[in-house]
């Protein structure tokens, strides 16, 4: 069995106890995501909460989870993405609550969505934009997930890692559609999964590169793809100062 086939049982397990109701609260107000993406030079950053995680067990549990977020907001972040599995990853739906309650730059829950409630729990929570991962998600069930994220006023980041993927995300009409190059059955990670998807682009779609992607010089490897976005979670979290991490990715870039 899977990692992923794992996540996705469990996931269906917790779905009746699971808690949906947050107190009614004012959050900062967001822009959309694909906005930002789009005005992005040369591309925007997701920054990620990210405690720990399948592949590489604690990255960093004791994080001041709002310090953090701010410092991803103030440093240019486009985004800020919170991990609220909690048992894998160590998140927590509360972290990203507090989150949305403090920043003003989308808030992306990051988790395995099997189920209208999930998006419910999300938008009540402060989330602005959902992750629909394509593998999780037969093709009914990711149009129903994808129409309902839109009729609660969500933005649907739409995750692929191969070509059939990408296939059934751009049939799908996803604006946003995230290029995992994580495997999520070995772990193996490569910047080339978003090369070699990179002769699907359109314009009209917002392409964005997902994990492994550690120093300038793979966020300029990645960008030279057209992608307009990276989520980055690991390399942020183990930074002593994300900032200057976020700062130093495309410096070079700008110099040219
Ligand atoms: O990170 C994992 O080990 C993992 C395992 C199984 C399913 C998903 C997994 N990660 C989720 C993500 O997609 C990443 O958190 C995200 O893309 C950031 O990746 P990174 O910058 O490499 O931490």
């Amino acid at each position: 069995m899977t990692i992923l086939t794992k996540i996705l049982e469990t996931k269906k397990q917790e779905l009746a106890g699971l808690r949906t109701d947050f107190p009614e609260t004012d959050y900062p107000a967001k822009p959309r995501l694909a906005d930002l993406l789009r005005l992005a030079k040369p591309a925007g950053v997701i920054a990620e909460i990210k405690r720990s995680s399948p592949s590489k067990g604690v990255i960093r549990a004791e994080v001041d989870v709002i310090g953090q977020a701010k410092r991803y907001e103030q440093a240019g972040a486009s985004a800020i993405s919170v991990l609220t599995d909690e048992s894998y990853f160590n998140g927590s739906i509360d972290d990203l609550h507090e989150v949305a309650k403090q920043v003003a730059v989308p808030v992306l829950n990051k988790d395995f969505i099997v189920d209208k409630k999930q998006i419910d729990r999300a938008k009540n929570a402060g989330a602005t934009v959902v992750l629909l991962i394509v593998a999780a998600l037969d093709d009914e069930k990711l149009h129903e997930l994808f129409a309902y994220t839109e009729e609660r006023g969500l933005e649907a980041l739409v995750e692929v890692h191969d070509e059939e993927e990408m296939k059934r995300a751009l049939a799908l009409g996803a604006e946003l559609i995230g290029i995992n190059n994580r495997n999520l059955s070995t772990f193996e990670v490569s910047l080339e999964n978003t090369e070699k998807l990179a002769s699907f682009f359109t314009d009209e779609q917002l392409f964005i590169s997902e994990s492994g992607i550690h120093s300038p010089a793979d966020a300029q490897r990645a960008v030279k793809t057209g992608v307009k976005g990276l989520l980055i979670g690991e390399s942020l979290m183990r930074a002593n100062d994300p900032g200057a991490f976020l700062d130093s990715l495309f410096r070079q870039e700008e110099a040219r």
